[in-house]
């Protein structure tokens, strides 16, 4: 099993981190980045194979994993043309759909788009992934197993809504990210240690997702359990709802899948 990485960045460092872990061979997993410091934390950390430009790396790999950002696709895949045999193509880029990636490889048809996420890199992932009809289930199962690699998957039957997966978990972690750095901000303003803020907000959060992931009830009735009548949550949710928080967050989500659609239009509506 040869698998070729195009990028050697956050994701694909993220990838390969989790795919070593869960018994991947390093010897097989090659990684094109022209980046020097990139090329060198990736053998450092991992011990891959690593080339400064795709004129070096091996042809006819049985996975490409696209993990350029969408802006440098283009211009990234082109030297790929005509090298692929019947490589499993794997893009983890926001935006770009599946038939200007075909185009742009010159017509090749075995691509599975994805959309990952940054919790891959603690094997915590969900990705979300579609294909082109003309890959078979065995393309699709290997296209899984290297995502499964880092976290859970999810298969989505039409490619226009990959660019909601990507507004939902995506980009969530941002999200998630921002609402931990709020907490942590209250705490400080509340007199904490930043030590005792981070434990505070971070468990918060790591125990109300695990809740919230072994029950059966809605998020909305878990929340109301919290809430006594009259009491400190009901004056925190008082306020925040008035300053539009979750009206805030549901738009917020509403332009990052706009803005994948932009990009694929931008960068991938041409000929
Ligand atoms: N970050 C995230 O949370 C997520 C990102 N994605 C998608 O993953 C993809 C990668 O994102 P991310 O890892 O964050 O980005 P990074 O910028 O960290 O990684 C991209 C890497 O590709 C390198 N690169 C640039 N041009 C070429 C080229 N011609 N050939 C090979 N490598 C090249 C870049 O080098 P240099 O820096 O020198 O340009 C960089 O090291 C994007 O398409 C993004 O949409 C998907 C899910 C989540
Ligand atoms: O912000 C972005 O465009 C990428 C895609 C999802 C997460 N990061």
């Amino acid at each position: 099993m040869k698998i070729l990485f195009l990028g050697g960045g956050n994701m694909a460092n993220a990838l390969i981190g989790g795919m070593v872990k869960q018994g991947f061979a390093a010897a097989d997993i090659h990684v094109i980045d022209p980046g020097a410091d990139a090329r060198a934390r990736l053998a450092a950390s991992y011990g891959v194979h690593c080339h400064a430009t795709a004129g070096d790396a091996p042809d006819a790999p049985d996975v490409l994993v696209l993990a350029v950002k969408p802006q440098q696709m283009r211009e990234a895949v082109a030297p790929l043309v005509g090298r692929l045999g019947q490589a499993i193509v794997v893009s983890i880029a926001a935006g770009l759909d599946m038939s200007a990636l075909s185009r742009w490889l010159g017509g090749h048809r075995q691509i599975v788009r994805s959309m990952p996420n940054t919790p891959a890199l603690i094997g915590a992932g969900i990705t979300g992934l579609c294909a082109l009809p003309d890959v078979d289930s065995a393309g699709k199962a290997l296209a899984e197993r290297v995502l499964r690699a880092v976290g859970s998957t999810v298969w989505i039957d039409d490619e226009a809504q990959m660019d909601a997966v990507t507004a939902i978990s995506g980009s969530g972690p941002a999200y998630v990210f921002l609402f931990i750095e709020a907490l942590q901000q209250a705490a400080a303003e509340l007199g904490f240690t930043p030590a005792q803020g981070r434990q505070l907000a971070i468990e918060t959060v790591q125990g109300a997702a695990a809740l919230a992931a072994a029950s059966d009830e809605p998020a909305s009735l878990l929340r109301e359990r919290v809430t006594s009548k009259g009491g400190t949550t009901e004056a925190a949710l008082k306020v925040m709802l008035e300053r539009g928080v979750k009206d805030g967050i549901v738009a917020g989500c509403l332009a990052a899948e706009t803005r994948g659609r932009e990009l694929g239009k931008l960068l991938g509506g041409d000929a």
